[in-house]
């Protein structure tokens, strides 16, 4: 029997739920196709190995940058790879699926979503906006009539949400996350050290020493990557607070877009968030200091969800869930 799934077809990771099992399948969206043949030699984890060491015939690509697709037919061949794994493992044959996406995709990019979802093997294909999915899968009951503030920052996007009864209420989508911070690593390091970095290694320094904060003791990590004068390969070390200057403007523009948002709704919804505080969600969230920051800029209460990484795929299952109760009622 064909079970419901939910997928968080993210541009960092690709996260899918199946209905009574939780999360099935983590990993991250990237493909390695062979330039030559144009045929796709590895998805997910293991072309994921290869971004940044491939030779020049094999080319490792994320399909999806921003948050959007920018590649459609490696996303869908992705897809197809991932939900067959899933039926390989025996859970399923065409799935009904609940997709999500960022709340400022055009309809074009919408329609290719679908299209991909359903030429994946997919059975009903329903597509659903981030923020709303991440409030359900932390948690929130975004169905009463009171405002709830959801801020889901992943690799491509920040999504920044107030929803009530249900619906979003005030959204704004901006291209800056994850991706962003590691890039500004890479950019701080060159000009400040001289050393060129890989994406992997700034992701990896982000996470082990990244803060959103100044702190007092700053941590310290060794660093290794190609010397920009002599070309050679070369260690430095870095320090947290180094990191915090790394990160300081995009996290002020991410911040800046959130008290936009907050600055357009009205008072009684404005009231329930300084009740009720905002909820970050997504990989991002986790950069150390990052509740701190929001929590001291916009003088409301702020907590990162449980498990950031899973909700979007949790909520995405529940919301389905939620869809068949309603229908089974209604028959
Ligand atoms: N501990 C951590 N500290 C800082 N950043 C982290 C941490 N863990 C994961 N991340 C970042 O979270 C991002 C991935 O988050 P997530 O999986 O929620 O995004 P996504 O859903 O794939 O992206 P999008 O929503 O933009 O499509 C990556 O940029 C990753 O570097």
């Amino acid at each position: 029997m064909a079970k419901d799934i939910g997928i968080d077809l993210g541009t960092a990771n690709v996260l899918i739920y199946v209905q009574g099992k939780g999360i099935v399948l983590n990993e991250p969206s990237v493909v390695a196709i062979d330039t030559q043949t144009n045929k796709v030699l590895a998805v997910g984890s293991e072309a994921y190995r290869m971004v940044g060491r491939t030779p020049s015939n094999i080319r490792a690509i994320r399909p999806l940058k921003n948050g959007v697709i920018s590649d459609f037919d490696v996303t869908q061949e992705m897809l197809s790879y991932f939900i067959g794994k899933l039926s390989v493992k025996g859970f399923m044959s065409k799935p009904n699926i609940m997709i999500c996406a960022p709340t400022n995709i055009t309809e074009i990019e919408r329609k290719a979503i679908i299209q991909a979802a359903e030429q994946s093997g997919g059975g009903k294909v329903y597509l659903e906006y981030e923020p709303k999915v991440a409030a359900i899968g932390a948690g929130l009951d975004i169905f009463k009539p009171r405002g709830s503030m959801v801020i889901d920052m992943g690799g491509g996007t920040s999504d920044i949400a107030i929803l009530s009864l249900g619906d979003i209420v005030a959204s704004q989508s901006i291209r800056l996350a994850g991706d962003k911070m590691n890039s500004d690593i890479a950019a701080y390091i060159k000009d400040k050290h001289g050393l060129v970095i890989g994406e992997h290694t700034a992701e990896n320094i982000k996470m082990e020493i990244g803060t959103a904060l100044q702190v007092d003791d700053p941590k310290e990590m060794d660093v290794r990557g190609r010397d920009v004068a002599s070309g050679m390969p070369k260690q430095i070390t870095v320090n947290q607070n180094e990191i915090e200057e790394a990160l300081h403007d995009t996290l002020d523009q991410i911040v800046t877009a959130t008290i936009n948002v907050l600055e357009t709704i009205p008072p009684e919804l404005a009231s329930d968030i300084i009740d009720r505080g905002i909820v970050l969600t997504g990989g991002t969230s986790l950069l150390n200091g990052l509740d701190q920051l929001f929590s001291s800029r916009l003088k409301v209460p702020v907590v990162v969800s449980q498990d950031p990484l899973d909700n979007v795929a949790k909520g995405a299952g529940e919301m389905l869930e939620r869809m068949q109760k309603t229908d089974s009622k209604k028959k």
